[in-house]
């Protein structure tokens, strides 16, 4: 079973206002992710933030950790409730690329920036937070490596919404 789970604690600093309310076609920028995640996995979380109809869970070990926080999180959640694996994605990808799953064996992810899409294997939950608790600098790419997490790159084109221009630039080419 997987565990689709949205890592949605971020500032939206560069983007200038929260950017999981951004209207795309009339909807939430989350809304858009969440449905597209679900089409693909078991069930569905938000983590870092709660979100109306979603399951909504909070970071570990604390609320500080940036973007692993909620990736340890949602390992816990998946392993307390029976879940092998989690499929992570923040909530500014757009179009979310279809099968993930099968794109992306477990253990692996597409690591450009912080955008955290992966496939993870559940019991490594434990071993995130003890990398959390040790490591200060909590780089995604060194927890790869610790946890020989593969970096796989998609063919499928999709859009990381960091900034209102990057949301100018879906909108364009969703419109050509
Ligand atoms: N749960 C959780 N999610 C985070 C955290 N930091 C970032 N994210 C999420 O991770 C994804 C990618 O984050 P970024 O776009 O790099 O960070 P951001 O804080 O949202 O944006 P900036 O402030 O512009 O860097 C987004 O979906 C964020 O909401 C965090 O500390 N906890």
């Amino acid at each position: 079973m997987i565990l689709g789970a949205i890592i949605a604690g971020g500032q939206s600093r560069r983007f200038g206002s929260d950017k999981a309310l951004a209207s795309v076609d009339g909807k939430p920028l989350l809304d858009h992710v969440a449905e597209a995640l679900a089409a693909q996995t078991d069930a569905i979380i938000v983590v870092g933030r709660s979100w109306p109809g979603i399951t909504s869970i909070a970071d570990r070990p604390t609320l500080d950790q940036g973007p692993l926080g909620g990736l340890c999180a949602a390992l816990h959640h998946a392993q307390a409730h029976g879940f092998e694996t989690v499929l992570t994605v923040g909530c500014d990808i757009l179009p979310l690329p279809a099968h993930l799953p099968a794109l992306l064996a477990p253990g692996s992810a597409v690591v450009k920036g912080q955008q955290l899409i992966g496939l993870w294997r559940a019991d490594l939950a434990s071993a995130l937070e003890d990398y959390l608790e040790s490591q200060p600098d909590r780089a995604i790419r060194g927890w790869m490596a610790t946890a020989a997490v593969r970096t796989v790159t998609l063919d499928a084109s999709f859009h990381n919404l960091n900034t209102p221009e990057d949301l100018a630039a879906f909108t364009k080419d969703q419109a050509a």
